[in-house]
């Protein structure tokens, strides 16, 4: 199987990729991928959520725009480290994806140097090697890949920092025995006990909610739609279709959970 995911080579995404697949085509943006992904029809690879940064916005908007489903889901424990060419008290300015800067940012504002953000890890490794005085916030493998000198490792704010990671397709995933579901919710309107309206059929049905996050719809100010995860256990299927009644819901699919995958 091909997979569609973030380059360039040796960012989280092309690592995990790699591991789940032998044929990668990489694209230089999130939004890059969503594009490829609707036109060829083959799978792509992207990150959803991160434990220390929440929600991936580009990804979250790509699940919005498109047609397409999730397929599967998996997990990278992400680590990153200070990497430069040049001696730590003579280095100017920082090149970090914003997921990473999040993710380190408490090392980040110790230094209280300026930051520039990329479109990727892999992306801030390439602008180091091309600026004098510089670092990078990237992987050890990025830094091995690019031959930058570690300054500082695991400089993430949490050493347990992990990656969701989601498989989407614009074919719906056909597991008998799916584990998780994902909808988007979008009630269009604004009132007094709206969500609770929306979640009872979950309480009622016993199915336990494992993320739920809103989004600006984009229509107008104030107006939103909630991207809701559930565990496909209890009466599942029910409480969807009672959801779908009360607003109008968008299926991102049912999945299998494909577990966690260790770095390099
Ligand atoms: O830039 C990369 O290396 C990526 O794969 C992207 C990305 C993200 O956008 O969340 C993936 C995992 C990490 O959380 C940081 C960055």
């Amino acid at each position: 199987m091909t997979l569609i995911t973030l380059g360039p080579e040796g960012t989280f995404s092309h690592d995990l990729a790699q591991k789940m697949d032998d044929d990668i085509i990489l694209m230089p943006s999130i939004g890059r991928v969503f594009l490829e992904v609707a036109k060829t029809g083959i799978s792509g690879l992207v990150p959803l959520e991160n434990s220390e940064a929440g929600g991936v916005t580009a990804t979250m908007d790509g699940l919005m725009q498109h047609e397409l489903y999730i397929t599967k889901e998996a997990y990278l424990p992400v680590h990153h480290s200070f990497a430069a060419d040049t001696p730590k008290d003579q280095i100017s300015v920082i090149f970090a994806h914003p997921q990473s800067h999040e993710q380190c940012s408490k090392y980040i504002d110790s230094l209280g140097l300026p930051v520039i953000h990329t479109e990727s890890n892999a992306a801030s490794g390439q602008a180091q090697k091309e600026r004098a005085n510089s670092a990078a916030i990237i992987s050890e493998s990025l830094a091995k890949r690019y031959e930058i000198p570690i300054i500082d490792r695991n400089i993430e704010n949490n050493l347990d920092n992990i990656t969701r990671f989601i498989v989407i397709s614009s074919i719906k995933g056909t597991d008998a025995y799916p584990q998780k579901c994902s909808i988007i919710a979008d009630p269009g309107e604004n009132r007094a006990g709206l969500l609770y309206d929306l979640l009872s059929p979950f309480k009622d049905s016993k199915v336990n909610l494992t993320r739920i996050e809103s989004r600006p719809s984009k229509r107008c100010m104030g107006n939103y739609v909630f991207f809701i995860d559930i565990q496909c256990e209890g009466a599942w299927m029910e409480a969807i279709e009672k959801i779908s009644r009360i607003t109008r819901i968008k299926h991102l699919g049912c999945y299998q959970v494909l577990g966690e995958f260790p770095c390099r």
